[in-house]
């Protein structure tokens, strides 16, 4: 299986649930709890935006350079349970919905900063409208000067290592 080149949701879904069903498997659970997805979402995003400390931290002036492999793996992570709550999720919920409303009604855009971008990337929790997610994620990218391409190679990586050594036993 070959890394995508732009984002298709739908394929991404299919192999996620592919992944997911792996971990059920090792876990031995017919299901994954979608709130304990969101908790995994959250430390996830929470690496991300660690990793971007010199695009936001207003107080320092000695930063290293960002890594850009590391930050791209932890947006794939984000990635991976944001998928994976869309898969694992039945029903509405009613978490967020004042953000979607203010996204939905056009309150909030998409911001050309990166620390809105983050800001606006904790709070969607409630995945309902996966497209928007996504659109988010390709304003980050595109205000990191990084291709959709470059982040789904290195997303394609982490799924094959999550297929292959994370779902085993022993991890
Ligand atoms: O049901 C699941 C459970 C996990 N993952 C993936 C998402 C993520 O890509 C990886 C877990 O993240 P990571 O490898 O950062 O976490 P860890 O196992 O805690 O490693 P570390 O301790 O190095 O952070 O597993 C899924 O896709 N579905």
């Amino acid at each position: 299986m070959e890394a995508l080149k732009t984002f298709d949701v739908k394929e991404l879904l299919r192999r996620q649930a592919m992944l997911d069903e792996k971990f059920k498997d090792k876990m031995g659970t017919e299901e994954i709890d979608p709130n304990k997805i969101r908790v995994a979402y959250i430390d996830e995003v929470g690496e991300f935006i660690h990793e971007l400390k010199p695009k936001w931290c207003y107080w320092k002036n000695n930063f290293k350079e960002m890594d850009k492999r590391k930050t791209l793996e932890e947006l794939s992570d984000c990635m991976h349970f944001a998928l994976s709550l869309k898969n694992n999720k039945k029903g509405q919920d009613f978490l967020s919905e004042t953000v979607w409303s203010e996204f939905l009604g056009g309150a909030v855009v998409l911001s050309d900063k990166i620390e809105e971008n983050l800001i606006q990337l904790s709070n969607i929790l409630n995945l309902e409208f996966l497209s928007i997610w996504f659109e988010l994620v390709g304003k980050i990218l595109e205000n990191l000067d990084v291709s959709q391409e470059e982040f789904l190679q290195i997303h394609h990586e982490k799924w094959l290592k999550n297929m292959n050594e994370r779902t085993k036993e022993s991890y």
